[in-house]
């Protein structure tokens, strides 16, 4: 079968990071465009992975990666047969829509849209083109400790799953992130987390945010804290902190009614040297998540020829948003907030 030809929307941080995967980690795919409204920045990941000449799984012997400036040029184009959007959540709604009308399969970063009514638009589209297309980046379902968890709990030896505690801290994000960013950026992971852990919707959310780190501008409030309330009444909270310098820390601790299963220590690094203990502290997601991402892009190519998706759908990035949007609400009233969804069965049928 010939390779999935690909192209990518966005090539900041996490373009291009998938666009590097796409051409020197991944089978079966082809990195054939790339679109940025940055033109000199997409000219040069282009002519910089386009002409590698390191083993490349992806774009065979230096194959030409063209520069197309309008995304949605990219998405109609005849030689992309599949598209990653990896450009800010503002433009993901455009863009999404462009692939269900052109019929393209597409892995969108989280998150899906910035907004609930957005996301079920695009779902309501999807829906009615009678075929799924969308599958969004929310890749700690692909991460090998996340998975492990999942198994575990899902085996019933812990018996039922009460409570998960979480901690999100990135070193530092772009100046651009205000509060609500936070609750729309960084906690929609752990919206989907819960969501897919407990395989239940979250009911009521309440964000709170202590006094801030003074290492923000006026008016961020970082570090956050959320707790979600599932419809089951299982109860998961999460500290959400964007600015915490030392580096990127994600740990989800689940307790059950027989034990309890925490990932996230780094403990494959653990060293005892010189009088301490301890070990390193990745820097941001592409260190923590690096092989997670490599399994998410792989499966969604391998699936995508097979006709398919294979990992959160639009659904999810839909519940997500309604989830964020019940959030900043919260965060800005100081009290908790009923989660407004649709009926997946008067949605989906
Ligand atoms: N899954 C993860 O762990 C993860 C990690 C980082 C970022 N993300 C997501 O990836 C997306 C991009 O984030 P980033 O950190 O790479 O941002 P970034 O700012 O580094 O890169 C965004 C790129 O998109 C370009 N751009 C701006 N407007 C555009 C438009 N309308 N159409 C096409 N391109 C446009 C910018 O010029 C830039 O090159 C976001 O949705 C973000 O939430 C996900
Ligand atoms: O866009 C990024 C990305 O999703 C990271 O995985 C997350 O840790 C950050 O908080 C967020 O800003």
């Amino acid at each position: 079968m010939r390779d999935l030809r690909i192209g990518i929307i966005g090539v900041g941080v996490m373009g291009a990071d998938h666009a590097e995967r796409v051409v020197r980690r991944i089978s079966g795919a082809r990195l054939v465009a790339v679109s940025d409204p940055d033109l000199p920045r997409a000219t040069t990941l282009a002519e910089s992975l386009g002409s590698s000449s390191a083993p490349a799984a992806g774009t065979g012997d230096g194959d030409a990666i063209r520069v197309i400036e309008d995304p949605l040029a990219l998405i109609g184009n005849a030689e992309v047969d599949a598209v990653i959007i990896a450009s800010p959540g503002f433009a993901h709604a455009e863009q999404l829509m462009a692939c269900l009308e052109h019929g393209k399969p597409v892995l969108c970063e989280k998150p899906l849209t910035m907004d609930t009514e957005s996301s079920l638009r695009v779902v309501e589209a999807e829906h009615k083109l009678g075929r799924q297309l969308i599958q969004v980046g929310f890749m700690r379902r692909f991460d090998p400790e996340y998975a492990a968890l999942k198994q575990l709990l899902d085996s019933g030896e812990l018996g039922r799953t009460l409570l998960l505690h979480n901690v999100h801290r990135n070193k530092t994000v772009p100046e651009s992130f205000r509060s609500e960013m936070i609750v729309r950026d960084s906690l929609v992971h752990e919206v989907d987390v819960a969501r897919w852990l407990f395989d239940d919707e979250i009911a009521r959310i309440t964000v709170r945010a202590p006094k801030p780190t003074g290492l923000v501008a006026d008016g961020v409030l970082d570090p956050q804290l959320a707790v979600f309330e599932m419809a089951s009444g299982a109860i998961a909270d999460v500290e959400v902190f964007v600015n915490f310098q030392v580096g990127y820390e994600v740990r989800c601790e689940a307790v059950a009614e027989k034990g309890s299963a925490t990932i996230g220590l780094g403990v494959d690094v653990l060293t005892r040297r010189a009088g301490h203990w301890g070990g390193a502290v990745p820097d941001d997601y592409r260190a923590r998540f690096g092989t997670a991402y490599d399994i998410e892009v792989q499966r969604w190519v391998d699936a995508t020829a097979r006709g398919e998706i294979d990992g959160p759908t639009a659904w999810d990035g839909y519940a997500a948003a309604a989830v964020c949007t019940a959030g900043v609400q919260s965060l800005q009233e100081g009290r908790p907030v009923e989660v407004e969804m649709a009926r997946r069965s008067e949605v989906l049928g």
